[in-house]
C-alpha cells in the first residue's frame, strides 16, 4: 500500500530566486525506507519539511495515508501527529531515566499499553539494560537507539532521519546505522533517510531519490540507479566512473552497434575496467598518471592517446605511477545516456 504521496510539490523561499523544491513527485509503499540524496543546498531538508507539515508548499499536494498534509497555517500545533523526525541532535530529555524518556512520549495511552509497548521498545533497541539510566551515561550509539524508540513509540506512519549519523565518529556510525536501519526494518516503519552518503544510500534503502537543485533527478532501486543513471550527475554521485562523449570512443573501443549515437554520453564505472598487459586489438594501451590507494583497492588515472583519461580501480597494489599497460571494457557494461 502507498503510504506518501508527493505531487509537484513546489516551495520557493521569499528573497530566493529559484524554487528550493521544484514540482518534485514521488511515492512510498508502507514499509519502505527510502533514501534522500544530494548534495549541500539542493532541498533535502526542505522536501522533508514540508512532508512533515512544518513548511508551507506554493503549490502541490501531499498525502499520508490518502490524507492532505496541512501546511503550519492550517495548524494549531506544528507537524502532524504521525510523522516523527529523528535529527542528528538526539532530542532527549536530559533528566530522565531511558524508560521515563520512552513514556514521555507516550502520553495519554494507558497504563497497561504503556508498560507493554515500553517492553517492547526497550528489547528491540536493545536498551533492557540500561532502562534505568539517565542519557548522560550512556554512549552516542546507545542514545541514537533512544532517540529511535521515543520516535517509533507511538507507531507513527512515517519517520524522518535527518542525517541522524552525521554527528557520530567513523568507527560508531558504521555500527549504529546498520543497528538502527535494521531496527527499522524490524519495526515495519516506512521511513525516509536524508543523507550525503551514497554508499550508505546504496546499502541500505529499497529506493533512492536523487536530488539537485530542488529538482528530483531520479528516484529507483538502488541497483538501477547503480547500473542505468539518467544522467552523468547521478552517475558520479555513486562512484567513481567514467563519463565520455561517444564521439570520443568512436574507432578507439567498438560501442554498441544498431543504434545511433552520435551525440550520447557513454559512462564506464571504473571497477568495470579491466588492467591487463596483453596488447590484443581491443584494449586500449594507457599510462598511469595518477594513483590513489585506498585500502581494499586503488584508483588510477591512466592517459589514453595523450588526450582521454580513464579512471580504472583495481586490487593489483604493484601497479606503478608511468606504467604503461592496457585497458579491457566490459562492454556489456557501457551505459548510455539517451
Ligand atoms: N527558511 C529559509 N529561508 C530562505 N531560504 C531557505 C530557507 N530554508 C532553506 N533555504 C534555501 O533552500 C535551499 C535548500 O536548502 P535545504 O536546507 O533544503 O538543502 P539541503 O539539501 O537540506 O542542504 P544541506 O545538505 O546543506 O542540509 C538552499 O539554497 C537554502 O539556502
Amino acid at each position: 500500500m502507498r503510504i506518501l504521496e508527493v505531487q509537484n510539490a513546489f516551495k520557493k523561499f521569499s528573497g530566493n530566486s529559484l524554487g528550493s523544491v521544484q514540482n518534485v513527485s514521488f511515492g512510498i509503499e508502507e514499509g519502505e525506507l527510502l533514501a534522500l540524496v544530494g548534495e549541500n543546498g539542493s532541498g533535502k531538508t526542505t522536501l522533508l519539511r514540508l512532508i512533515a507539515g512544518l513548511e508551507e508548499l506554493d503549490s502541490g499536494v501531499i498525502y499520508l495515508d490518502q490524507e492532505r498534509i496541512t501546511g503550519p497555517s492550517e495548524n494549531l500545533v506544528p507537524g502532524h501527529p504521525k510523522i516523527k523526525m529523528v535529527h542528528q541532535a538526539f532530542q532527549l530529555s536530559k533528566n530522565l531515566t531511558v524508560i521515563d524518556n520512552i513514556k514521555e512520549v507516550l502520553k495519554g495511552y494507558t497504563a497497561e499499553y504503556k508498560k507493554i509497548r515500553i517492553e517492547a521498545l526497550l528489547s528491540l533497541c536493545k536498551l533492557e539494560h540500561l532502562a534505568h539510566q539517565k542519557p548522560k551515561t550512556l554512549s552516542g550509539g546507545e542514545q541514537q537507539r533512544l532517540a529511535f524508540a521515543r520516535a517509533i513509540a507511538d507507531e507513527p506512519l512515517l519517520l524522518l532521519l535527518d542525517e541522524p549519523f552525521s554527528n557520530l565518529d567513523v568507527m560508531q556510525k558504521h555500527i549504529i546505522k546498520h543497528e538502527v536501519l535494521d531496527m527499522i526494518k524490524h519495526s515495519g516503519t516506512t521511513a525516509i533517510l536524508v543523507t550525503h552518503d551514497a554508499q550508505e544510500a546504496l546499502s541500505l534503502a529499497d529506493g533512492i531519490a536523487v536530488i539537485k537543485d530542488g529538482q528530483l533527478l531520479q528516484y529507483d532501486k538502488p541497483e538501477v540507479i547503480y547500473r542505468n543513471p539518467t544522467s552523468p550527475y547521478v552517475a558520479q554521485f555513486f562512484g567513481p566512473t567514467n563519463i565520455i562523449e561517444s564521439a570520443l570512443l568512436n574507432g578507439i573501443i567498438p560501442i554498441e552497434t544498431g543504434k545511433d549515437h552520435t551525440n550520447t554520453m557513454i559512462c564506464i564505472r571504473a571497477e568495470d575496467i579491466r588492467i591487463t598487459w596483453n596488447s590484443s586489438d581491443d584494449n586500449l594501451k594507457g599510462k598511469v598518471i595518477r594513483k590513489d590507494y585506498l585500502g581494499a583497492h586503488t584508483d588510477l588515472e591512466v592517459m589514453i592517446n595523450n588526450d582521454l583519461k580513464f579512471i580504472v580501480r583495481t586490487n593489483d597494489q604493484n601497479i606503478r605511477l608511468g606504467d604503461v599497460l592496457y585497458l579491457e571494457m566490459d562492454r556489456q557494461k557501457i551505459h548510455y545516456f539517451q
